[in-house]
């Protein structure tokens, strides 16, 4: 029997792109993000302790100078560079020494040595301090050998921060050593940002919880605990919003409290087209969906809209879709809207340890990992096998347009560190 239906040429290829639609390259959609989002959180201050991975709201200075006090670098003697000739001599000791958090209390004579330990403050009459290991000693005088580069081992005040000094900038995320600089120039609370809460949605009747029971038709929602560790990983709040079903009243629901509960929402599934894609077309519905189809794969049915004004990443439902499209698009929208501003991870140049032609007209991204120096890809680019993603320690990109990867083509990689995972 002849159908009245025509049907279209065969793509073959489910990432190929149909004619007519327009797919939105990474770049454009990451430029309109960065031109819609603001910082949407308040601030408040907090002591050191409590500091940590949160991002500065203000630019900090330091309330004293490091170190506060010349000191000596060294365990040794301390003296008056004038005092010392070239070659072998002798300088009496002084009674007493300096320690650290036990100064030398008067002025050292001209002509005389004394002990000093390391952090000691300089102590009047001294500007030049020698190591114990050049001097033998008796207890009453020591000897060495001259000459000595006036101010040795001594460590200038404020020869690593002034007092006054901007030290910390607004919008840094502070870590470790951010935490130290502050404690060492007297700062002991922090103005930071209040963490940005990210609320977490999965979607679809065929996903069950991990630990629970599962029908044979059932796949465990991976997706959640992936997405609300890497909110954590990036400093923020995660709030689990748990499941929703392929219900469009039920997950208008989910959306209605996400948009209560969080500055942002990120649901997985139901981000394509398809009968069940219940995400896209409750945001096309209330209008305020912005950019669906993206130019990379994996990822390509990415929903980027807006929720009674709280922004929504409709992340697709495939594990690795959803995990990219995290990194690439929600990462740094996240850090504009809590307040560290827009994040471009830092990527290596490094040659591949695989071959491969790519297509034009999308970019593409690979699990990947370093192996002496050359970046070797996950055997499969299905975006379902979740085991590539532990397998791999980041991804490579690879650019929009077409382009022939031979083995030591130099291609582009970001380990997962650098988007703060
Ligand atoms: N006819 C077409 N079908 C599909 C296309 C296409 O272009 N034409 N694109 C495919 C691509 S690429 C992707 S990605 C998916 C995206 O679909 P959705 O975002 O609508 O997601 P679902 O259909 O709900 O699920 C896709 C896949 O992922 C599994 N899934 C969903 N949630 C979870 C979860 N929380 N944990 C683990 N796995 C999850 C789900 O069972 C499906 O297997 O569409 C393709 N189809
Ligand atoms: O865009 Mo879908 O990314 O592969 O699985």
């Amino acid at each position: 029997m002849r159908s009245p239906l025509t049907p279209p040429p065969l793509t073959n290829d489910c990432f190929a792109l149909p004619a007519g639609t327009h797919w939105t390259p990474v770049d454009e959609a990451l430029a309109d993000l960065k031109a819609r989002l603001r910082p949407v959180v308040g601030q408040e201050t907090v002591p050191l302790g409590a500091a940590l991975d949160r991002v500065l709201a203000e630019d900090v200075a330091a309330l004293r100078a490091n170190p506060p006090q010349a000191n000596s670098a060294v365990d040794g003697y301390g003296m008056r560079h004038a005092d010392v000739v070239d070659g072998p001599q002798s300088l009496p000791l002084v009674e007493g020494r300096s320690a650290a958090g036990d100064p030398f209390s008067s002025v050292v004579p001209e002509g005389y040595a004394i002990r000093i330990l390391t952090g000691a403050t300089i102590p009047e009459g001294v500007d030049t301090v020698i190591l114990q290991e050049d001097v033998s000693t008796d207890g009453k005088a020591i000897a060495f050998h001259g000459p000595l580069k006036k101010g040795a081992n001594t460590r200038r005040a404020g020869e690593d921060v002034d007092a006054g000094q901007t030290i910390l900038r607004a919008g840094q995320r502070l870590g470790p050593a951010e935490l130290a600089l502050a404690a060492a120039t007297g700062v002991g609370a922090l103005p930071v940002r209040k963490r940005l809460r990210v609320a977490v949605v999965s979607t679809g009747d065929e996903l069950a919880d991990a630990g629970g029971a599962a029908r044979a038709d059932q796949i465990f929602d991976a997706n959640r605990p992936m997405l609300l560790a890497m909110v954590k990983r990036f400093g923020f709040e995660a709030v689990d919003l748990g499941r929703a079903p392929d219900n469009r009243l039920a997950l208008k629901g989910f959306l209605d409290d996400a948009a209560e509960a969080a500055d942002l929402i990120l649901t997985s599934g139901g981000a394509s087209a398809g009968d069940e894609d219940h995400l896209a077309a409750l945001l096309n519905e209330s209008g305020a969906m912005a950019l669906w189809r993206m130019a990379i794969k994996p990822g390509r049915p990415l929903a980027l809209g807006v929720w009674q004004g709280t922004p929504v990443f409709g992340l697709p439902g495939n594990p690795v879709a959803a995990m990219v499209c995290t990194l690439i698009f929600a990462r740094p929208a996240m850090g504009v809207m809590a307040g560290e501003g827009w994040l471009s991870p830092q990527a290596l140049q490094v040659p591949a340890a695989f071959e491969k032609n790519k297509k034009p007209g999308r970019r593409e991204y690979l699990r990947a990992r370093l192996r002496n120096g050359r970046a070797e890809v996950f055997k499969s680019e299905g975006s379902g096998r979740i085991s590539g993603l532990s397998w791999a320690e980041g991804l490579v990109e690879l650019p929009d347009g077409e382009m022939q990867v031979r083995d030591g083509s130099l291609v582009t990689f970001y380990p997962y560190a650098s988007f703060g995972l």
